[in-house]
Formats: C-alpha cells, structure tokens, sequence
C-alpha cells in the first residue's frame, strides 16, 4: 500500500513539473476536484480524444458524431430520472466533520484486503521464480481464497443494500467492518443519507423570470434528445450510433484521487441504437470492441479486467466496467450499460413527441434500444499517465525517469537538438524541426550536455531525439535515440518523416484491434 501511496504522489508531482495537470486557480490555493491540463497535457488529452473519435466514428460508417450543448432543458433531467435518482450515499464523520461517500468506506477497505492479496502473490512469484502458477495460487493458497471471499461477500452485501436503498444496512455494513475516519480515527458516524449530484444554475436576466437549470451530468441525454434528429438528417439505418466528446459536472462528495474523480470532467460516449431484442449482442459485442480498443495501446493485459455489475442503474438490463489497475487499485475507466428503450421512451412521456423509427424491414415503427459506451476522458488520462511512469534502473547503476506514452499519444513526438550551439549546427536542426512540424509536434532544445537533454525528454515521454552533429552537415544524417530501449541510430535526415510517421501513426496502432 505504502508503494502505492508513493507511486501515486509521484503520478501527482510529475504531472505537474512537466506540465501535464495543475491544481485549478492554483494561486488562490486551488479549487477541490478541479483541475488544468497544462502544455503537455493539453496535447495528450487531444491525442487520446481523437484516438476514441477515429475509432468510434471514422471507423465506423454506422456511426456519427455530435456536440451538443452543455445546457439543456430541465425537463430532459427529471425525464432522465436525473432529478429524482441521481444520488449518491453520504455519510459524515462527527469529529472530523468530513463527509464521505458510504459505499467508497466500504470499497476502500475491501481495496486493501486487496492490497494484501497483491502482497501475497509477489511474496509466492519470488519464491516460486519461473514455475510460479499465479491463477493456480490464486485459486488454491487458503489465505488468498479467504481474502477473496470477504471482498465478495462485503461487495455482495454492499451491492444488495444499495439496490434497496437500505441506507440502515450500509450504515451497519460500516460499523460492522469498524471502519474508522481517515482524518479522526473515530467511529462517530452520522446516518447515511442520499445526495444529488447535479450542479443548478439559473438561465435568464432578472429573479422572476429566471429557469432553474442544470449543468449537465452526462453528455448522453444530449444524444437522446436529437436521436431523431440525426437518423432523419442522415438517413441513418439501424443499427447505429451517435458518438460525442464533451463536458460533464458532478458535485461529487468524495472529491479525491487526483483527475480520477472530478467535479468537471470530460466524457467520450457513444449510444448505439438497435433493435428491440437484440441488445444482449450488441452488448456483448461492445464489450468487446472496447476492450481491443484498450488493449490496442499495449498497456498490459493484466492492467485491465472487466467487472459485471449486479446492482444495476434505472436504466439498464446489463452493465459492465473496463476497469483498469490505477496505482490506487483497480477502478472503473469506462462503462458499457445495455440501456434498454428506457431513455427514448421517457423522452416520449415527458415531451410528448414520439421518437420512434421506422424500420424498413419490419416494416414497422419501434423505439429502439440502446447499448452505450462511456468512458472518461479525463480517467484513461491517468491510466495512460499514470502506468507509463516509470523509475528504471539502469546498467551503470544510475536510475532515470521515464514516461514511457504510447507513441501514438505523445505530446511531442521528436525532440531535436544541435550537438554544440555553434558551426551551423542550431541553424540545421532548425531547418529539421520546420520540416517535421507540418506532421508532428516537434521540440527544439540546446541547453546543457545531450545526455540532459536525452532524460528531460524521457520524463516528458518524448519518443525520439534527433541530434545534430558535425557529420550532418557532411553526409546529412542524424542520431535518432529511441526513447524506451535508448538505442540510437543514424539515419538520413529525409527517413525521419517516415521513421517518426510509422511510429506514432493512428492507423499503426488501431489496427492491433483488428
Ligand atoms: N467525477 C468524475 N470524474 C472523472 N471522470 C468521471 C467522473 N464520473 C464519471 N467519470 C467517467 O465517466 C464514465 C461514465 O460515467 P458513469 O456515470 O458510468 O460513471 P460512474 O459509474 O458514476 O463512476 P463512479 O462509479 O466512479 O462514480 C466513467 O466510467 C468514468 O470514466
């Protein structure tokens, strides 16, 4: 837990010294929960935004994009059943006066029975070296399987309580586990009680006239309402679906874990619109798109499980978690809920309009069923960020950081340095760099010795360096050093285009989900 603690804080310290994440209003002392994506960071959100849009719309010719308004009318959130079901369960310290998310407590702690499982299989793999079996461990080491069944039954139990609004129960649940305030230590603990998540504001000038609205909570209700729309203008054909990237705001309680949980966030969604009947498909085979999509930046199997929910939302009639394996455990990245009509028919009710299809081959009007995707961007941020950071021992004893970014996501794709800051050499890598940076996002740095310069691009998860010697300006070659194996190689200055293209071209790596 310790290593995990400090893995985390150093997530946190790295993303801000090089430009990735800031503390929102940092010199007002910061905004909980809100955070600024810096120079850096700017640039690989954009790269994972638009590896989702290539993927999800470009790739799919049944598939088309859309960018909504955050405001929308306050009758699509009681329709959404946002107003009334949109909660979560609160519960304060009475010492520390905190409040907390009841069910987060009691995830938090079956986390660190996790932590101790972790602990236990690192324990069995260096004793066992080569012929470790760890799904045999796991399934077989008595300590391990009585950690595992705790978790379930806690999670089961959990699961059930807040399926039935039995708030009593998840206050039991809690002090059953005699779990204590973080802050106070203490068992003081309020009842348990729900809480709205939706952030109100107002439309209009003067008091009288003015609309109670919100902000939105999820971008998906924005696709609902112009699902007809969108199938009339594009003469779509079921099944289909409607992608859109935008800002949701959620005022969370437990505002912590860095951009994991914030109180303004980004979502890519998509609702795929299908046929009544066929959502259990379409369901599983989302499922699985989403999961190449993931694997197809080559962050680790094993970072990556899915979690099948049992305690289902209004909404759904199945539903399922990509989780990934943050520093701070395993956690949900994104979403795949089998929405039934349920959205398009509240739709109907409350806005008396019909939004309906009519199906060609059926002949006949339906209101079709939905199978959504939903991740957060602002999440497969830390994923990435957060496993591509890396303290790597190396051969002659020395240690450096490393970010190591699927190129493809990069913010800068090539950094060029002149080996000295005279004989022509500044002058040459300048025209290198005014050549690339019609394709790539390219760095120019001259300051200090090429070995400094080498780790400040690594921490920065700069895939190549492109030095600038005196031969080049003889034969008109370069040393390119490759980022994670920190090979070089020379190479003729007009192959660089095409090295640096193939290695961080979208096509290249999409292309490992088929
Ligand atoms: N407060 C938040 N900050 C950042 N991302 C978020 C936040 N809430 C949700 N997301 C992202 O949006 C995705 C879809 O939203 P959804 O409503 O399914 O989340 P959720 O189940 O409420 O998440 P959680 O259980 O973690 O609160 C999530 O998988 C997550 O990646």
């Amino acid at each position: 837990m310790a290593n995990q603690e400090d893995k985390f804080k150093k997530v946190i310290s790295h993303a801000k010294e090089y430009g990735y994440v800031f503390q929102s209003s940092e010199i007002y002392d910061g905004l909980s929960a809100v955070y600024d994506y810096a120079q850096n960071g700017a640039e690989l959100k954009k790269n994972i935004r638009e590896y989702w849009w290539k993927a999800m719309v470009q790739m799919n010719d049944n598939i088309v994009g859309l960018d909504s308004a955050i405001f929308m009318h306050p009758t699509v959130w009681k329709a959404s059943g946002h107003v009334d079901a949109f909660n979560d369960p609160l519960i304060d310290n009475k010492d520390s006066k905190k409040r907390y998310r009841a069910d987060v407590l009691v995830e938090d702690y079956t986390a660190k029975i996790e932590a101790k499982i972790d602990k236990e299989v690192a324990k069995a793999a260096k004793r066992f070296g080569d012929t470790f079996d760890k799904d045999q461990f796991l399934a077989t080491n008595q300590r391990v399987v009585d950690y595992q069944e705790k978790i379930n039954t806690i999670l089961k139990r959990l699961g059930k309580s807040l399926e039935n609004e039995d708030l009593v129960d998840v206050r039991n649940l809690i002090d059953e586990l005699d779990i204590v305030c973080p802050i106070s230590g203490s068992k003081n603990w309020t009842d348990v009680k729900q809480f709205n998540l939706m952030f109100g504001t107002k439309l209009g000038a003067s008091a009288d006239s003015a609309m109670d609205l919100y902000l939105r909570p999820e971008t998906a209700q924005g696709i609902f309402v112009n699902f007809l729309n969108v199938q009339k203008t594009g003469r779509m054909k079921i099944p289909f679906g409607i992608a859109q990237v935008g800002k949701a705001f959620r005022n969370e309680i437990v505002a912590r874990q860095f951009i994991f949980r914030q109180r303004e966030f980004e979502q890519m969604e998509m609702q795929f619109f299908i046929q009544p009947g066929t959502q259990q498909e379409w369901y599983e085979k989302w499922k699985e798109n989403r999961m190449k999509w993931h694997l197809s930046l080559g962050m680790g199997q094993d970072n990556y499980r899915f979690h099948d929910h049992e305690k289902l939302a209004h909404y759904a009639d199945a539903a399922a978690d990509i989780e990934f394996k943050f520093p701070f455990g395993f956690k949900e990245l994104e979403g795949i809920h089998s929405r039934t009509d349920f959205d398009l028919s509240q739709h109907e009710k409350f806005s008396g309009k019909k939004l309906q299809y009519f199906d060609n081959d059926l002949k006949k009007n339906y209101v079709p069923y939905v199978v959504e995707t939903s991740i957060g961007l602002d999440r497969m941020f830390l994923a990435v960020f957060s496993n591509s950071l890396e303290e790597e021992e190396l051969e002659n004893g020395t240690t450096r950081t490393v970010l190591k970014l699927p190129a493809v996501l990069a913010p800068t794709k090539a950094a060029v340095f002149p080996l000295l800051k005279k004989d022509g050499l500044p002058e040459l890598a300048h025209e290198i760099i005014d050549e690339l940076k019609w394709e790539f996002n390219v760095f120019y740095d001259e300051k200090d010795a090429v070995g400094k310069r080498y780790r400040r691009q690594d921490a920065n998860g700069t895939p190549f360096c492109i030095t600038v010697d005196h031969q080049s300006l003889e034969d008109k070659t370069v040393t390119i050093r490759h980022r994670d194996t920190m090979e070089q190689e020379r190479v003729a200055i007009e192959d660089l285009k095409t090295i640096i293209g193939k290695a961080v071209a979208m096509k290249e790596w999409l292309m490992k989900m088929q």
